[in-house]
């Protein structure tokens, strides 16, 4: 019994309730993903400071809370509870859009052929570095949004449409504020090696961003003035090529920033070895990855952040995420969200996931959750239903979860409720009114 305690939020009766685990596991590899821990008929209680204090059978959770009070109950019958979901991999922080770039893609052009004449990372940079903290703010904030009524609750932001320190420390205060100031969970990441700038070398680059970059990123946070979780570079032919790469990965890794890269998308380039080696927490993109480095990534634990707007954006081949699974590797999934691929949405993600790349519905879900919470080292407190956990959530408007991913750009009318650390962020009334099918 609970006694007479208040609570923040029941969610009674919902007719699935998706744990995604239930034994604490930090990752679900092939296997463990199969079979998804779901629950029928069941209630989930978060506490006053938004943690999950109990999920169980309807009946059981009613008889142990009989006494109990809660600032919110909301009747979930014919819904289905999920956790609110986590992309592991997005750039939203910029100014400029590329609409005239998608055109020029569907004519032909390639993405290094545009990148190689000034356009793609570069134009964004060209308008990043002009736009003032407040507009960059005020658009940053209005996509978070977006992405938030789309279910994630956890989101990796990039900086890296700067790559000088000025215009890069820009960008990561304007993720610190919004990790302040909004609902949605961050972690934020450091990307000054996204391109090479204009007017410098790959060694020039590299050089500046482990002399003064990184010396200033840690001041920064010494002074608890900016707080940076991860290190990225783009590790591609004609950006940095896998010597730089490993030189500030490993500066990055010593600032105690964890690993977190850009790898093996357009070229083999040896990346999933070499994070392997340095004990990178994730690896992204992974289209031309070997398969030497598909064993080494399993072996290190490194997950593997798929990202299936991108090959379908630029039609490249679709990385091999069956092969992945079946070796062991930990498959998470990301929108890539950036001004070259402009999706907020991971049920459109893991739909792509599942069509193009042969995933499961339960592997794609898992890839989206708990794997991606991993793939930031959050997995201890997000991407699951697990008493002690962050009261993230979604309710959706259907009797059976997988609705989500099967109802292909169907999510708006579909989720019912976006829910963080158990209070409701998101409450979408046109679901009250109409039918899922
Ligand atoms: N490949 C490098 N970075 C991004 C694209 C960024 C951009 O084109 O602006 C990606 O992950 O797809
Ligand atoms: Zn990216």
């Amino acid at each position: 019994m609970a006694g007479r305690q208040r609570y923040r939020l029941l969610l009674e009766n919902a007719e699935q309730l998706v744990l995604v685990c239930g034994r604490r596991e930090p990752w679900l590899r092939r296997d463990g993903a199969a079979g998804l821990a779901v629950l029928r008929a069941a209630s989930l209680v978060v506490g006053l400071d938004g943690c999950i204090k109990a999920v169980g059978q309807a009946d059981v959770i009613r008889n142990q809370f009989l006494e109990a009070t809660f600032e919110r109950i909301i009747d979930c019958s014919g819904k289905c509870v999920l956790p609110g979901l986590v992309d592991a991999h997005t750039h939203p922080v910029w100014a400029g859009d590329r609409v005239h770039e998608f055109a020029m893609k569907l004519a032909g052009a390639s993405y290094m052929e545009i990148h190689q004449a000034g356009g793609g990372i570069h134009f964004t940079v060209e308008h990043t570095r002009k736009a003032t903290e407040d507009e960059l703010f005020t658009a940053f904030q209005q996509r978070l949004e977006r992405m938030l009524r789309a279910g994630s609750t956890l989101v990796e932001c990039k900086s890296g449409y700067g790559l000088d320190l000025e215009t890069e420390l820009k960008m990561l205060r304007v993720i610190e504020r919004a990790r302040k100031s909004m609902d949605i969970g961050i972690s934020s990441t450091y990307c000054g090696a996204h391109a090479v700038p204009k007017g410098k070398t790959a060694t020039e680059a590299t050089d500046d961003i482990i002399n003064n970059h990184l010396p200033k990123l840690k001041e920064l946070k010494l002074r608890g003035q900016i707080h940076v979780n991860n290190i990225d570079v783009f590790c591609e032919k004609g950006v940095f090529d896998l010597e730089s790469t490993r030189r500030i990965l490993e500066a990055g890794k010593d600032t105690g920033l964890q690993i977190n890269f850009h790898g093996d998308e357009l070229h083999p380039m040896k990346s999933a070895e070499l994070g392997a080696e340095l004990g990178a927490r994730a690896i992204s993109h992974l289209e031309e990855v070997s398969d030497e480095g598909i064993v080494a990534m399993a072996r290190a634990k490194c997950a593997a952040v798929l990202l299936p707007t991108t090959a379908y954006m630029l039609r490249l081949k679709q990385p091999q995420a069956r092969k992945m699974l079946e070796e062991g590797v930990i498959v998470a999934l990301g929108s890539d969200f950036n001004p070259n691929a402009y999706c907020f949405s991971m049920p459109m993600v893991m739909h792509l996931a599942c069509v193009n790349m042969k995933m499961s519905m339960n592997e794609a879900l898992a890839a989206a959750t708990i794997n991606a919470a991993y793939a930031l080292g959050k997995s201890d407190t997000h991407g699951s239903l697990e008493v002690g956990k962050q009261g993230d959530l979604l309710i959706i408007n259907s009797s059976r979860w997988e609705h989500l991913i099967y109802q292909f750009g169907g999510h708006e009318a579909l989720i019912n409720y976006v829910i963080v650390k158990g209070k409701v962020v998101y409450e979408n009334e046109r679901c009250e009114t109409m039918s899922s099918y």
